[in-house]
């Protein structure tokens, strides 16, 4: 990243809630020190309660180059590294376990003498904390880190104001959660001066278990965590301070970091450092909160109608019980619609689901189990995921008059029965099942594909009377099954809409559906008959060739 790019990384921690952040390594290169001189002597880029954080390897010329970096800083981290493991003295450094201890003190007294020892009043005036990191921690024997920490700590002497921070890393992850937690908890139990040392995690993942090491180590006593969003950092990463802000969050704790707008964290991410989230990256990834599997689709459909149900009659928010979903994905700014995916191996829930997100239609069961055969053959034969395009596509295919949105009314003309229903009452009224509109008799003119035609019918009521009207127009068929539905997409959806579902069948061909949505409940009847008279007399075309 260049310094542009750093500012906004460093901002948008800023605004996440971080109060310690490493900026940069200062003596690696111009632009990481000249990135420290900017935010320091830009005014109002440091807010007065936040840390830089600095760092060097125990190296004399680095180190004053550093701490040069750090001039007129209100607070500084300055983050020291020296690797302690038997592995790195011998092949790397090349030292024995006192040169190693040796080496350090020379450091940290070269540092008290320029940071708080200083004649200068100046650099007197930053607020210096000392980290030391035995870089390896975990592949160091204890006794060896506890032996030159507490050496380290006699050097500086720290208060309780300014503690000492000790970070104990697996710099390499190289045994499992359990153990690290021990050796964690061994640390925090032999440093003498506990209340002026701050034991500090930085855990990579090159076992997998980065969160599980850090959080465990968190319980056997450690103070703070060294992490980066989304777990970037060499090789498997560091641990990713979203899982674990969030795995705390899920447990009802507070972490003090908002990712309300998780989305917008994970653009920024990926656009600062070129680096992809994953898919499937906890709480952040694109699939988070999509389920693909039927069974799984079905319990969430229930989970929020039930979720629903009970806020509804209580009139309160309710605590968050969900199948398969950990939390709610309103807490990260994410949305319910992304929920169902739907493919070759969803079932009639996921479908349903996104029928109800198209149309804002409850498919009777009978109905969901048929076009659930259709969905799925069109996802087997394409292989590709259903999108609510594909759905609305089949749906209207399969059920709903081709063009059915250009099916104009030119006239009606109704009488009504001897109750006496006055015709505007007729159409905004509603029923959930069986709709019994007093309608005798019915002319109706229509356009349906440019074509105008008109045809009527007579009956005991709405439905019998439409059955009617479309037999007139030629169609053989009978009527076996008949639901309708009110439509309301919000409060403001006035006036609120007639779904009508209706099952026919001829003598030689099994049932088929029709289905017509309209405002008036004698148009939406009309649509879902005609739609499905067509539909079987070209089914009836096709058997009969
Ligand atoms: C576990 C971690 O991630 S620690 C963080 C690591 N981060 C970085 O290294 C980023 C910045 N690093 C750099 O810019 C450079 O490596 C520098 C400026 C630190 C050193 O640069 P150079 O002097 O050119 O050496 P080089 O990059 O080859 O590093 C190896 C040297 O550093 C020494 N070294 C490595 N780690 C440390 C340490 N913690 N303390 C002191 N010396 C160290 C090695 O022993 C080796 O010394 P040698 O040349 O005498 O054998
Ligand atoms: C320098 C330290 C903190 C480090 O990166 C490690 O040991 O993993």
């Amino acid at each position: 990243m260049d310094g542009d790019a750093k500012l906004r990384y460093f901002q948008s921690l800023l605004s996440l809630g971080y109060k310690e952040i490493e900026v940069s390594y200062p003596s690696a290169s111009q632009t990481e020190y000249e990135f420290t001189r900017r935010l320091i002597t830009t005014p109002g880029l440091i807010p007065d309660d936040v840390w830089l954080q600095i760092m060097a390897p125990c190296r004399e010329d680095l180190i004053k180059r550093t701490i040069d970096s750090a001039r007129g800083a209100k607070k500084i981290i300055l983050h020291i590294h020296l690797s302690t493991s038997d592995c790195f003295r011998d092949i790397v450094f090349n030292m024995s376990e006192q040169e190693t201890i040796d080496l350090a003190v020379r450091c940290i007294r070269l540092i008290r003498e320029l940071t708080k020892d200083s004649p200068d009043p100046d650099v007197r005036k930053t607020e210096w904390i000392l980290e030391f990191t035995p870089e390896n921690f975990q592949d160091t024997s204890v006794e060896f880190a506890l032996e030159i920490c507490e050496t380290i700590k006699a050097v500086w002497q720290p208060t309780e104001q300014h503690k000492i921070i000790f970070n104990l890393p697996s710099t390499v992850e190289v045994a499992m959660p359990n153990t690290f937690a021990d050796q964690i908890e061994f640390f925090c139990d032999h440093i003498t001066e506990r209340s002026k040392v701050c034991v500090s995690l930085h855990n990579h993942n090159d076992r997998g278990t980065a969160v599980a090491t850090a959080e465990l180590g968190q319980l056997a006593g450690a103070d703070r965590i060294e992490g980066c969003l989304f777990g970037n950092g060499e090789r498997t990463g560091n641990v990713d301070l979203v899982t674990l802000a969030l795995n705390l969050y899920t447990q009802g704790v507070n972490p003090g970091i908002d990712f309300s707008n998780v989305n917008s964290v994970v653009a920024m991410v990926e656009e600062l450092t070129k680096i992809p989230v994953h898919f499937r990256a906890p709480y952040a990834g694109k699939y988070t909160f999509c389920t693909f599997t039927g069974t799984h689709q079905d319990a969430i459909r229930k989970g929020y109608k039930n979720l629903n149900a009970l806020q509804k009659r209580t009139g309160r928010a309710q605590k968050w019980r969900m199948p398969y979903l950990p939390m709610d994905p309103m807490d990260l700014g994410r949305k319910h619609e992304a929920i169902i995916r739907v493919n070759s191996q969803s079932g009639k829930s996921g479908i349903a689901w996104l029928v109800k997100e198209v149309f804002n239609i409850d498919m009777p069961r009978e109905l969901e189990i048929a076009f659930t055969r259709i969905v799925k053959v069109h996802a087997t034969d394409t292989g590709l995921e259903i999108t609510p395009e594909v759905i609305e596509n089949l749906f209207q295919t399969n059920y709903m008059l081709p063009n059915y949105a250009d099916l104009e009314l030119v006239t009606r003309t109704i009488s009504e029965d001897e109750s006496n229903v006055k015709s505007n009452e007729v159409d905004t009224k509603v029923a959930n099942e069986q709709i019994h509109i007093p309608i005798t008799s019915l002319n109706a003119s229509f356009v349906l594909n440019g074509v105008q035609r008109s045809t009527c019918g007579s009956g005991n009521e709405l439905l019998s009377t439409v059955v009617n009207a479309v037999k007139q127009l030629g169609f053989e068929f009978e009527l076996i099954d008949h639901k309708t539905q009110l439509v309301q997409n919000s409060d403001f959806d006035y006036p609120s809409r007639t779904a009508c579902f209706v099952k026919i069948h001829s003598e030689k061909l099994s049932p088929i559906w029709g289905v017509g949505i309209h405002k008036s409940p004698i148009w939406s009847t009309f649509q879902a008959v005609l739609g499905a008279a067509g539909k079987l007399a070209a089914n009836e075309a096709v058997d009969r060739s």
